[in-house]
């Protein structure tokens, strides 16, 4: 065969999200953590990450976990998030997805009708709580790392569109968190080019003024994604927010974000606005739902900090193969201007 590589991978998607999962093909690699293991991928193994996020097998927004064998004994299994820019610390959406992966396929064994996993990531360990049905993982959930907020109503001058006022607030990636409504804008799909945009430029200028570095991992510092926010509303008695997620390079999140809405309860927390064990409802771009709460504080060095717990669901989509021909003259895929958004040069 002239395959240079086969990877065997499950297609998933949680809440609209692709995040999808290797399952064989790829063997482990030295590391004392998680986060040890993301910097071998980052630094020498980075092709397996553009082959398969690039195009043609990938596209712009799509994520893919790889399942390796754990590193702290407490825990059932270690994955690594792959994402288009980048080795994500921590993701909701792919821990729904790489949990029910798992399950679903039998590689942890599922207990009815509920199975506990934890999980080993790059950010620490996550506990998860899967409700099980005939053979279904009918929802997942996951309690996050610990998540906090390094600065309200952080005001910067972004070019073309004035001064702009941010919270930066940490919930397993690094977010901005920006008040659509004070840009004139709204959380609508109709508007989506103009908040990628807004949202790009907003994150570049904050990254050339702001640098916020994880107190207790230095190794985690940088802005990851920037979420649109709406003000809270009661619906049948719960707190409820619609967002739109601008991951990089430029294209929405598909679910309401996991580690998006623990960065937003740090937040809502720090302003007063929610309250421990309140539930706060999070929707999408395209209107799913991922339901979260606050099940503890607890500080992350000097920071007040939030425990969230989030809670979603995911479907497989597809079993598949994925082979590198040899003679291929694209290892590592590439990108075009008319599906990705193209960072200015
Ligand atoms: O759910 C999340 O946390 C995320 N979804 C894709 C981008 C983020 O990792």
């Amino acid at each position: 065969m002239p395959f240079s590589r086969s990877l065997t991978v499950v297609g998933c998607h949680s809440e609209g999200e692709v995040g999808d999962v290797i399952t064989g093909g790829v063997l482990d690699v030295p590391g004392d953590t998680m986060y040890d293991k993301l910097v071998h991928f980052q630094t020498k193994k980075d092709d397996l990450r553009k082959l398969l996020l690039n195009e043609p097998r990938g596209r712009s927004s799509i994520n893919t976990n790889l399942v390796l064998p754990a590193c702290d004994p407490r825990a059932d299994a270690g994955f690594l998030i792959m994402e288009s820019e980048e080795y994500a610390p921590m993701s909701g959406s792919n821990t729904i997805c790489t949990t029910t992966v798992l399950l679903e396929t039998g590689m942890i064994p599922m207990k009815e009708p509920i199975t506990e996993v934890t999980l080993d990531t790059a950010a620490g360990l996550v506990t998860v709580t899967a409700e099980c049905e005939a053979g279904k993982c009918k929802s997942v959930e996951f309690d996050n790392v610990a998540s906090f907020v390094f600065e309200l109503d952080y005001k910067v001058m972004v070019p073309g569109i004035g001064q702009v006022s941010v919270d930066i607030a940490y919930g397993g990636m690094m977010y901005l968190l920006v008040d659509t409504g004070s840009l004139g804008l709204m959380v609508d799909n109709q508007q989506s080019p103009q908040l990628i945009e807004t949202g790009e430029r907003i994150k570049r200028a904050v990254e050339a003024a702001y640098t916020p570095i994880h107190p207790e991992n230095p190794r985690i510092k940088g802005f990851s994604v920037l979420v649109f926010t709406e003000p809270l509303r009661i619906e049948d008695g719960c707190k409820v927010a619609a967002n739109a997620t601008v991951v990089s390079p430029g294209r929405f999140d598909r679910s309401p974000c996991g580690t998006g809405t623990s960065a937003r309860l740090a937040v809502l927390h720090a302003r007063g606005q929610i309250e421990e064990g309140e539930i706060f409802k999070h929707r999408s771009i395209i209107g799913t739902e991922f339901v979260s709460r606050i099940r503890g504080t607890t500080k992350v060095g000097e920071y007040a900090a939030i425990l969230p717990t989030v809670k979603g669901r995911a479907w497989i989509t597809s079993f598949k193969q994925v082979v590198l021909d040899s003679t291929d003259p694209f290892p590592e895929g590439f990108r075009v201007g008319d599906q990705w958004h193209m960072p200015p040069n």
